[in-house]
């Protein structure tokens, strides 16, 4: 029996595509862990060259194994979620904390050079609901999406080549959020 009969499948392919689970984790629960990992993390903030400029990426990062990730923080009961849903070998986290609606990322697909062909992407939405845009890059519709917190989505490797994804900013103030991104890395990243 699927426990979570309200996934919506976004995206097919032959990888299970990308589907979208709106109410994996209590309400409480998402608000307790959003907390602590708000609070609980050494966030930081990234830069990049963008033509003759550096620019601060809009928003705060984190990332580690799982096996090396501090403890004390809800990463494993969040893993455990995931794996109720979208089961796979996941060994790496990666966390973004859009502190407003000035916040973003740009449409990219996820670098995939150093993840295991065929598992999934699965990111857990914690804090204010903020809106997922995906494309084909063949064109095609957008595919808009209301990631709310407890939800989770899940994006085939397969798709990270046919799809882009990002999270724009937006004018009205949503308060912060921050997604929780679990993949299955190869031995040698980074
Ligand atoms: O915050 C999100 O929901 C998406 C994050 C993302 O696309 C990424 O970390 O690659
Ligand atoms: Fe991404």
């Amino acid at each position: 029996m699927d426990l979570f009969s309200s996934v919506l499948q976004l995206v097919d392919d032959a990888e299970g595509g990308i589907r979208y689970w709106p109410d994996v984790i209590p309400a409480d629960l998402a608000q307790a862990w959003f907390d602590a990992l708000r609070d609980g993390i050494a966030w930081r903030q990234m830069s990049r060259p963008m033509y003759d400029r550096v620019v601060e990426v809009p928003r705060l990062l984190a990332s580690w194994r799982l096996a090396s990730a501090p403890v004390g923080l809800p990463l494993p009961e969040l893993l455990a979620h995931v794996q109720d849903v979208a089961p796979a070998p996941y060994n790496a986290v990666g966390l973004n904390l859009y502190r407003d609606g000035r916040d973003s990322v740009a449409m990219h697909n996820d670098k995939l050079h150093t993840l295991i062909p065929g598992h999934p992407i699965t990111l857990v939405s914690l804090g204010a609901p903020r809106q997922m845009n995906i494309r084909a890059r063949a064109g095609g519709k957008l595919v808009r999406i209301d990631l709310q917190p407890g939800s989770v989505l899940s994006m085939s490797h397969a798709s990270q080549l046919t799809h882009e994804h990002g999270i724009p900013k937006t004018l009205r103030d949503p308060g912060p959020r921050m997604s929780v991104v679990f993949r299955v890395r190869t031995e040698q990243d980074e």
